[in-house]
């Protein structure tokens, strides 16, 4: 069996090896000429596979160690008879990460309280869903917008209107899809944005073109009682520089990438594979999944919550450092600023998830074992 792999998958050779050859490329290089004598092709989401690039090859598998899958062309696959695989969930943890660390960085320029404000989760699924568990567990007021869950189950579900009107943190977390009958390209779109209420921060960790950068822009501009916070770009790795000055934390689509979730999203399609080719799994993830430098945290029960949080979510993750090295790759032209967005993935530090914390208190507080247990993190005895 022949494997062609993105460079960026992290154990290749440890998951795949017993299968066959394996040869990596950089995922943007990875085109139709690319996969001759190919039978299975392993992605991540910067490599667009469609009936352009697979017709008339041999390529049988196509695994895309992410969450997102819009960069496939899932139809072709179909009728071509091609098995595929993606990584649900693998860094949606990453993610609520991510969302925490940008909440706590406006909060702390905007000299807010977050229980204060009201949160709107666009996207209830893997990401979305486990950000509602985290925001609620913290007993903050969160409305979900959802209306493919909405049809399908019972729940509180809000309409996008309800959440603009509102909700002062929205926060989305839907797919990026161009039909059907939620479409979500350009869902904040101007009309949308120009309804956010005042002070409003507008958190897009999704897909870039959910919403409309060019509107975004201007409407910044006019408004700075907004604030915006943006992982993903429409046209990526090109940036709207102009837009990136103007949102409070800019990062290049890095907010899934906990070591964890890549390890995992490299599991999971191993996993696939194997039983798409009918073989035992042999190689467990456990194994392979190095243990966090941070191994513990202690605080004394009389430690105050809010300062708790920041600091159990900061000690593991802030995003203000992606936000800082972003910022200096965007100084450069345009060819060094996409190599540069590039470049900061591919060389990005092992971070880990929250949730893996180990926390130790001090006696008992009844607060501060509510916020370990709403991080997921554990409280040793
Ligand atoms: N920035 C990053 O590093 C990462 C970004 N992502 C992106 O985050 C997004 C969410 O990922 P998951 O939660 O895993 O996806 P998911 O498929 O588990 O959940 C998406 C949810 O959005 C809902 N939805 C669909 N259309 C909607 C609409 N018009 N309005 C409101 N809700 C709608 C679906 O019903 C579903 O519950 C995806 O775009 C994914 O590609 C995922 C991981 C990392
Ligand atoms: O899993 C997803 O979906 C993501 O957005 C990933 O974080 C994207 O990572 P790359 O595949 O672009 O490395």
């Amino acid at each position: 069996m022949h494997i062609l792999a993105d460079e960026n998958i992290p154990l290749v050779d440890e998951f795949f090896a017993g299968f066959g050859e394996i040869r990596r490329m950089p995922g943007r290089s990875i085109n139709r000429a690319a996969l001759e004598n190919v039978d299975v092709l392993l992605i991540r989401s910067v490599t667009r596979v469609d009936r352009e690039m697979l017709e008339g090859s041999a390529v049988r598998f196509v695994g895309t160690c992410t969450i997102g899958t819009d960069h496939l062309d899932l139809d072709y696959f179909e009728q071509a008879g091609i098995e595929w695989a993606s990584a649900p969930g693998c860094n949606a943890r990453g993610v609520v990460d991510y969302v925490l660390g940008s909440l706590l960085a406006l909060a702390e320029v905007r000299g807010e309280s977050l229980p204060r404000r009201r949160f709107g989760v666009v996207g209830a699924g893997e990401v979305g869903g486990r950000l509602l568990e985290v925001l609620r567990g913290l007993g903050w007021d969160v409305r979900v917008c959802d209306p493919p869950r909405q049809v399908r189950e019972a729940g509180d579900f809000v309409s996008l209107d309800e959440i603009l009107a509102e909700c002062d943190v929205i926060s989305l977390h839907t797919p990026l899809t161009l039909g059907g009958d939620w479409p979500t390209f350009h869902l904040f779109d101007q009309a949308r944005l120009s309804r956010l209420r005042p002070g409003t921060w507008l958190i897009n960790a999704s897909r870039g073109a959910v919403v409309d950068h060019a509107a975004l822009r201007d409407l910044l501009l006019q408004r700075p009682d907004l604030e915006a916070v943006l992982d993903v770009w429409e046209g990526e790795p090109q940036v709207d520089v102009a837009l990136a000055s103007l949102c409070h934390i800019a990062t290049p689509h890095i907010a899934g990438y906990s070591l964890d979730g890549k390890l995992r999203g490299t599991a999971q399609i191993y996993a696939a594979l194997c039983a798409a080719r009918g073989v035992e799994p042999a190689i467990e993830l456990a194994q392979l999944m190095p243990g966090p430098a941070l191994t513990e945290l202690a605080f004394a029960s009389s430690a105050e919550p809010a300062e708790m949080l920041a600091t159990l979510c900061r000690a593991v993750y802030d995003p203000r450092r992606d936000d800082a090295d972003f910022r200096r790759s965007l100084l450069g032209d345009e060819a060094q600023r996409r190599a540069g967005f590039d470049l900061l993935r591919k060389q990005y530090p092992p971070r880990r998830e929250i949730d893996g914390l180990k926390v130790r208190i001090g006696g008992h507080n009844p607060a501060l074992d509510t916020i370990i247990e709403a991080l997921g993190a554990r409280l040793l005895g």
